[in-house]
């Protein structure tokens, strides 16, 4: 069975280390694949420009169907030139690791691509993860608008409480725990001719659970192919360097110095017109500088364009959620203030300003004392790209990043698993589920701690959640 997902390991044609041919550093396939390197590898304090594409030619819309526009806009995209290629390793591969710029195409094109390709025939599915619900619920209804079909028919989405879906569904986009879950009664997950495990470098429990029961699978259907994804792991900079931008962003300025450097690039009417994305670290905050910015914004000249504020965050209900991608009224300028849940995946129309302040609340685990606790810590660079790739995603964008370049440079390469800094109760209560009881054993892409996975074990013992024997009760 193929999965496949972004930056990954597995290529046989790759190097061994994951990357497929192309140029350096994994970017498979050469040419032009995704936006040029502006589009988020050039750090900078200052202004990035970004999403400078290959131009959508158009003809004028009285002229063509909305569809024959999508068309032309899917044609352009960078993933088009390499569709038979792609194909063709995910034919002869039974795990592939695509790596492609933001924006270039990978959540949208290359489903249809497989669709179009004969994986979905016989009454098969492909099945695409998302770490996130939002992400599901709007690329599926984005696929299903541009392969001109109702979602929930031939392509369609299935997240906790909602399923979208039917059964002539054969693009399946869900989140990466109704996956797991359809896994619990569907071991073989015979439903599907492949797995594409999208955004795979974020690395989220679901998602490394998923790698390591995909193996599995793999080997009991020894069937065709998959296609995962290992975010490569470099050596770790200092840690120095990384609170030396924690300092810089959190202690050296209050968080309304904070707030009001973010705000003037905001209401700062320096830009053409173009709506804002500007990334917080939780409810909290946004839900403040909502407060800050709808209050300036009253005070603006009435020559100025209004401000629409919008909040997204994961705790905000599905419908509030959606809320972000309405457009703002004809001579408004829309501002969302968003946590990491709009970091990846998602394409927000109008979008053409991205401000990143480099902070994410992450989750932290200390194994010895079981506590487990959130904090707030400088974004990877993985994550300041996928930030910077809200932008320019249909035409020019810019990304400001509210730090400097010798810092950009000493984050992390990439987001250290989820897995690595959680309790792991929850994981190890799911792996039983799945009838695995040696979860010592279990082939981890990135094994968490012996300790952190044997305290977790006396934890639910203690709890009378496993019997002597270690099985679930
Ligand atoms: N809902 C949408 N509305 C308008 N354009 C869209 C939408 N979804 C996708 N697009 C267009 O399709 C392009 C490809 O999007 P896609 O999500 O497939 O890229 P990607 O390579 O998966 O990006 P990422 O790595 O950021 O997830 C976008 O750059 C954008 O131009």
């Amino acid at each position: 069975m193929p999965s496949m997902a972004p930056l990954s390991s597995g290529n046989k044609n790759g190097d061994g280390n994951g990357n497929v041919p192309g140029r350096g550093n994994g970017v498979p396939f050469g040419g032009h694949w995704g936006p040029p390197e502006s589009t988020s590898a050039t750090p900078s304090a200052a202004n990035e420009a970004v999403g400078k594409r290959k131009a959508t030619t158009l003809l004028p819309q009285t002229r063509v169907t909305k569809r024959q526009a999508l068309l032309n806009q899917r044609r352009a995209l960078p993933i088009a030139s390499v569709e038979s290629e792609l194909v063709n390793h995910v034919k002869k591969n039974e795990t592939l690791v695509v790596i492609g710029e933001t924006g270039s195409g990978k959540t949208t094109q290359l489903p249809q691509f497989l669709h179009s390709a004969g994986f979905c025939k016989g009454g098969m599915m492909v099945a695409i993860t998302q770490p996130r619900r939002v992400a599901a619920i709007t690329v599926a209804t984005r696929v299903a608008e541009e392969m001109g079909v109702e979602v929930g028919q031939e392509v369609g989405y299935s997240i906790r409480f909602e399923d979208c879906t039917s059964p002539s569904t054969q693009l399946k986009y869900m989140t990466d725990g109704m996956l797991l879950r359809e896994a619990l009664l569907d071991p073989l997950l015979s439903r599907y001719s492949l797995v594409v495990i999208d955004e795979a470098h974020e690395r989220t429990i679901h998602t490394d659970v998923l790698f390591g029961l995909l193996k599995g699978v793999q080997k009991r259907r020894q069937a065709a192919s998959t296609a995962t994804k290992s975010s490569k792991k470099k050596a770790a900079t200092t840690g120095v360097a990384l609170k030396d931008l924690q300092n810089l962003l959190t202690t050296s300025k209050t968080p309304l110095e904070k707030k009001n450097s973010a705000l003037k690039l905001v209401i700062h009417l320096e830009e053409i017109p173009g709506d804002i994305l500007l990334f917080l670290t939780g409810q909290e905050e946004i839900e403040s500088m909502e407060r800050l910015l709808k209050e300036r914004a009253s005070h603006l000249s009435p020559k100025v364009p209004k401000l629409l504020v919008v909040p997204i965050y994961a705790a905000l209900p599905s419908e509030q959620q959606m809320r972000v991608f309405q457009p703002a009224p004809d001579g408004t300028r829309k501002v969302i203030l968003a946590t990491n849940i709009a970091e990846t995946s998602l394409t927000i129309p109008g979008i053409r300003y991205v401000i990143d302040p480099g902070l994410v609340k992450a989750r932290a685990y200390n194994p010895r004392t079981g506590v487990e606790s959130l904090e707030v810590v400088p974004v990877s660079k993985a994550q300041a790209r996928q930030r910077s790739g809200r932008a320019g995603r249909e035409r020019p964008g810019k990304c400001f990043r509210l730090y400097t370049e010798d810092l950009y440079r000493k984050l992390e390469d990439s987001t250290v698993p989820e897995i690595k800094r959680c309790n792991l109760a929850n994981v190890v209560l799911q792996l039983k589920a799945f009838g695995i009881d040696d979860v010592l054993g279990f082939d981890f892409m990135d094994k968490p701690s012996r300790i952190a996975i044997v305290k977790s074990l006396e934890h639910l013992y203690s709890l009378g959640a496993l019997t002597d024997e270690g099985k679930q009760c």
